[in-house]
């Protein structure tokens, strides 16, 4: 992955590149006029060529500064874009699984980590070009002095291989730390209301729960460092030891210029020598970033474009039918996972049919696998005589609109085709729904952000009928209302719909209007049965 954007970014990292060759030129030259003229001075020619060669210089620095900051944050943003297509693009089972602290992760920290190495790459190249064309030079001065340079920095890259699988090892557990601390703070932020009215439970979350994963990730993050400075610190050392050695050697060569231009050098060279080294503490840490994304088993960024089911005989769906469908979550080891055994089921188009049962008897889990949310473990469903398969998922989702209850409000109103919505219509719903006075709705969506969970309810389920899509899903919509909404809902709304040709599949517990359905399934531990109208009511 680090060399498919590598490759993306080939034309800009080869101008970097080219502008790096310039800057490394004119350091070398201006090395080797410093030390050719050290002991006589310029002459008044050497000082105009000694100007020109500065002024180039900076010109070249400065291009490819401002290569390398076009990369670095083309980068970045190709990096964060790809991932959150991929995101976007993965079945929703997986991104259960994964679970939202750490997506979160992946979204920041990695992205950060990977774009990070990446970025470094052209200075890399800047840096790389600028060694070879010292070291050249160097080389031409005195093989012998070259000789040494060269076993100090085969020594320092060993150290640096050494000491990298201690560097890996740390940034793998420096990682995971980090995904218990996000999760941490995920509980602050979505319980922020408990833990400021409690304060027993905030103190007891903090000592308890925070406190251990943020020491856990200090110790890691702490190991990680020390690991770094023990190669930066033998590093430093052995820059000493080649400059010692090079003044040592001196008394075979009695040539102070040349000890003094080799000095001049190797001090000047230790810094990117530093930064080519330091570079794999940053690969490192992408290598586990990737591998983390990878284990999430995100899809990829580009996804063939899916089968559509046959328009005609779609639009004409009659029923969906799920024959022999079974469900069973992964366990977690700690005990049996929820299983839905064997689902023979047919939804008629056109009716309103209630789901009810008690808690954790099945009633969402049937939803996902209604909304292909998830995938049967065995059996299939079909819409008529075509079977949902994964290559024509997204049009039979594109059927269906939904209601859940941990819905997301998007401010967008769109209709079934993604067009704006008919803001005739859509005014209309806000008098019907008693929201006409909170918000007003243009052309880029609603306006008001502030509602009661209740209005929220009530403007999900308008943008919900703005989509205008055959099939309604809807978990416990009116759980949130109040007596005269909730009225509405099963006696206006659901009878208007159905007078429309919706099919309605309502998850509900009020059983006052059980008898307004015109098919009741109930579930109990995971197995479904049909009421008839009399044992429903
Ligand atoms: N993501 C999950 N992973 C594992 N088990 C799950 C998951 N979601 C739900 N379950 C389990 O599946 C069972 C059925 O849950 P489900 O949400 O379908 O029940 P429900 O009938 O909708 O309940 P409620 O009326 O409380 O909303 C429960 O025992 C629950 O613990």
């Amino acid at each position: 992955m680090l060399l498919y954007y590598i490759k993306k970014f080939k034309k800009i990292m080869l101008l970097s590149g080219v502008a790096s060759l310039f800057t490394a030129s004119a350091s070398i030259a201006l090395f080797h006029m410093i030390g050719e003229s050290g002991h006589t001075g310029f002459q008044p020619l050497e000082m105009v060529v000694f100007g020109i060669l500065v002024v180039f210089l900076l010109a070249a620095s400065m291009a490819t500064s401002y290569f390398l900051s076009q990369y670095s944050s083309g980068t970045v943003n190709s990096v964060r874009q790809s991932l959150i297509k991929r995101i976007l693009r993965t079945d929703y089972g997986l991104l259960e699984k994964a679970g939202r602290a750490r997506l979160y992760n992946v979204l920041t920290n990695d992205v950060n980590a990977i774009s990070g190495a990446l970025a470094e790459m052209p200075a890399f190249i800047y840096n790389s070009f600028l060694l070879i064309a010292c070291f050249g030079y160097l080389f031409v001065l005195s093989e012998l002095m070259f000789g040494i340079l060269v076993v100090t920095a085969l020594v320092s890259f060993l150290v640096t291989r050494v000491v990298m699988a201690k560097i890996t090892r740390a940034a793998n557990t420096m990682r995971e730390h980090q995904d218990d601390v996000i999760e941490g703070y995920k509980g602050i932020l979505d319980g922020a209301k408990q833990l400021t009215v409690n304060k027993v439970r905030r103190e007891h979350f903090y000592e308890q729960r925070l406190q251990p994963v943020m020491s856990d990730l200090r110790v890691s993050e702490r190991e990680y460092g020390f690991a770094w400075d023990i190669n930066r610190n033998i590093s430093q050392v052995l820059i000493f030891i080649t400059l010692g050695t090079i003044v040592a050697v001196n008394q075979y060569l009695q040539s102070t210029e040349l000890v003094m231009s080799y000095i001049l050098i190797v001090t000047y060279i230790s810094a990117p020598f530093g930064y080519v080294m330091n570079l794999w503490q940053n690969i490192a840490r992408a290598k586990v970033s990737l591998q983390k994304i990878e284990s999430l088993q995100l899809s990829a960024e580009q996804v063939e474009q899916s089968d559509k089911l046959e328009a005609k005989s779609f639009k004409e769906w009659d029923h969906i039918t799920f024959k022999d469908v079974s469900f069973t979550y992964d366990s977690d080891g700690e005990e049996a996972a929820f299983s839905l055994p064997k689902l023979n089921l047919t939804l008629n188009k056109g009716e309103v049919l209630f789901i009810t049962g008690g808690n954790g008897s099945g009633k969402s889990t049937f939803l996902h696998l209604l909304l292909g949310l998830y995938s049967p473990s065995n059996g299939f469903i079909k819409v008529d005589d075509f079977a949902v398969t994964e290559s024509n998922l997204d049009d039979y989702r594109s059927k269906i609109t939904m209601v859940l209850p941990d819905f997301y409000l998007y401010k967008e109103l769109l209709d079934g085709d993604g067009h704006p919505v008919d803001l005739k219509k859509a005014n209309m719903l806000l008098e019907q729904f008693q929201l006409s006075h909170k918000l007003s709705i243009d052309q880029t969506g609603f306006t008001a952000t502030k509602f009661s969970q209740g209005q929220r309810k009530r403007l999900a389920l308008i943008s919900s009928i703005l989509e205008d899509k055959d099939i309604y899903v809807l978990d416990e919509w009116a759980a949130d209302q109040d007596p005269h909404f909730r009225a509405m809902f099963y006696k206006e709304l659901l009878p208007r719909l159905k007078a429309q040709g919706k099919t309605v599949i309502a998850v509900t517990h009020d059983d006052k209007y059980f008898h307004l359905a015109d098919r009741h399934i109930k579930f109990d531990q995971g197995n479904a049965k049909e009421l008839l109208s009399d044992q429903a009511a």
